[in-house]
């Protein structure tokens, strides 16, 4: 069959989107994997498919797939790849969508210099909801991970996320300690791996190791979950400008119960067709 799809990036963390609305398709894991793929296909971090909701009172659906062919519960850079799919497809009018994940509803929104803001929902701290193995919920934990012991955040921003600090990002050991990490058996369902360094109370720098893909350019649900761990463990102001190789994003969280809201590009690339 030939599917019709779009390439897309958000800060380079890369996409290839398919509508699945006109396009009646049922992607499995070898689908994903040989789209993904960036010598025998046309090679993307996630695949993200655009849906009719399941749910009343919201407008899409949107499922993320990693690159190995694993469905996951969200995807920030995604989110606001998929907002602007949605909008330059002109598949709605709304300035506002309401757009149902694995995760739960999220809310996106085009603003006026053709940023997305999206609001991400509120982090999970409890360590059985991450899910985490822990005595109990604390600021940071402490972690061995390849006989060197860390001190390390963990949140869900739906998706899993651990936080290893660094004091340089550009000289953390992502490739050595990331894989390790992302197969940590105190995480069950694996776990996104973030190194972060604390520049000032509203400034990080990130580099993110991502379950089921590897390093990427940008992680936004990262970036979210980053900002989330610095503001529990006192080092960051409730709004911050996180850096990542492929560009910067803004994230806001005012605190427990609050959702996370994350600001930042989203850009297209080609569209083409592909024989699957
Ligand atoms: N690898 C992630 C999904 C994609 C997240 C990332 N691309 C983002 O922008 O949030 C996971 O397995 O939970």
């Amino acid at each position: 069959m030939q599917l019709r799809f779009t390439k897309m990036h958000g800060l380079g963390n890369d996409f290839v989107v398919i509508d699945l609305i006109t396009q009646r398709f049922k992607l499995k894991p070898h689908h994903i994997r040989k789209i993904a793929d960036r010598h025998f296909g046309i090679g993307c971090d996630q695949v993200l498919a655009v849906e009719i909701p399941t749910q009343p009172d919201v407008d899409f659906r949107y499922r993320i797939y990693n690159a190995e062919g694993s469905e996951v519960e969200q995807c920030g850079n995604g989110a606001r790849c998929f907002a602007r799919y949605i909008r330059d497809k002109r598949l709605t009018g709304k300035e506002r969508i309401k757009v149902e994940t694995l995760a739960g509803i999220i809310e996106l929104e085009i603003t006026e210099n053709r940023h997305v803001r999206v609001d991400m929902g509120a982090p999970v701290l409890d360590p059985k909801r991450i899910p985490f193995t822990a005595e109990n919920q604390a600021a940071d934990y402490p972690l061995a991970v390849n006989g060197v012991e860390w001190r390390v955040g963990a949140v869900s921003m739906g998706n899993p996320h651990v936080i290893l600090p660094v004091a340089d990002v550009d000289t953390a050991p992502v490739a050595e300690v990331g894989p390790i990490a992302e197969q940590h058996s105190r995480f069950p369902q694996r776990v996104n791996v973030g190194f972060m360094q604390v520049v000032d109370r509203d400034t990080i720098k990130l580099r993110v190791f991502e379950r089921g893909v590897g390093e990427t350019l940008a992680c936004g649900t990262g970036a979210c979950a980053a900002v989330v761990s610095g503001i529990v463990q006192g080092k960051l102001n409730p709004e911050v400008t996180v850096h990542l190789p492929g560009g910067s994003l803004s994230i806001e969280w005012q605190g427990a119960g609050q959702p996370v809201i994350m600001t930042g590009p989203a850009t297209t690339v080609f569209e083409g067709q592909i024989q699957i």
